[in-house]
Formats: C-alpha cells, sequence, structure tokens
C-alpha cells in the first residue's frame, strides 16, 4: 500500500492494519500489529483504553507534543480494535453522520432512552 508519508489518515491506518493482518510473507517475522491481533480482543481493547489515558494525561500537562505523539497511538490502536472487532470505519462515520441530525445534547437524552 501507498499513501504520502506526511499526511496518514484513519482510512490509511485501517488498511495498514488490515494488510498486516492478512499476514506478511512467508518465514517473515510477524508484524507488531498481527501480532496484537493475534493476542485478541481484550488485549486491543486494553491497548486502546491505555493510549485514551496517556493523550488525557498529556493533555491535563499542557504538553502539546505528547498529546500529539500519544493521540497517534491512540489513532492506531483505534484501527487496530475495530479490526480486532470486525467494524469498519464506515460504520463509525455513518452513525456520525446520523448524529449530525440533532444537537449533542439530544444525542446524550437518546442513548439513555435506548
Ligand atoms: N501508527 C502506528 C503505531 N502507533 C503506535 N504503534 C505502536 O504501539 C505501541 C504503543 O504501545 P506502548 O507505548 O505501550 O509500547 P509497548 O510497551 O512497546 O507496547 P506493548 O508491548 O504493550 O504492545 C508501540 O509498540 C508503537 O510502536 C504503532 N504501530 C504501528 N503503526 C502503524 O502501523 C504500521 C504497521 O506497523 P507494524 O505492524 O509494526 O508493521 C506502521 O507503519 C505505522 O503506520
Amino acid at each position: 500500500m501507498t499513501h504520502p508519508t506526511d499526511r496518514v489518515t484513519l482510512e490509511d491506518l485501517a488498511a495498514t492494519v488490515a494488510e498486516r493482518a492478512a499476514g506478511g510473507k512467508p518465514g517473515e517475522k510477524p508484524s507488531y500489529t498481527r501480532t496484537l491481533l493475534e493476542k485478541g480482543v481484550v488485549k486491543c481493547a486494553q491497548k486502546l483504553g491505555e493510549e485514551a489515558v496517556e493523550t488525557a494525561l498529556a493533555a491535563v500537562q499542557d504538553d502539546s507534543k505528547a498529546v500529539v505523539s500519544e493521540a497517534a497511538d491512540l489513532l492506531y490502536h483505534f484501527a487496530v480494535l475495530l479490526h480486532a472487532r470486525g467494524i469498519a470505519l464506515d460504520d463509525v462515520y455513518a452513525e456520525l453522520a446520523r448524529r449530525t441530525a440533532q444537537s449533542g445534547l439530544e444525542e446524550k437524552a437518546g442513548r439513555t432512552a435506548r
């Protein structure tokens, strides 16, 4: 897969994760992504949670460089977890699109009613 190295999108990450999940060449050392996926959804979820906490901590420590770095880790682990659960990015985008029809407060109220 090729993509410009100066801008990697969630779609690029999802494609890379899918590519790594499909495996490398025979005899090649398994990639970090594949190793993580082989550990299962619980491990992928744990990594996502860790990166979310690290991003939040960097934010309250007023360290913008660290926030950017942790946010990149977070987005990567988000892509891994979606893959582990077999969820397409488009499903998340469709949910976000559905919410554009209502305010954030309406969405929150609807969530407790569901
Ligand atoms: N964007 C990322 C990315 N962000 C973070 N990470 C990895 O996520 C891990 C972050 O977790 P930690 O900081 O807790 O580090 P750690 O203690 O080594 O992690 P664990 O041993 O607990 O898993 C590190 O190993 C990072 O290298 C990433 N690994 C891969 N990618 C992308 O995925 C592509 C494929 O990577 P491979 O699977 O390594 O080929 C790369 O080219 C990148 O584009």
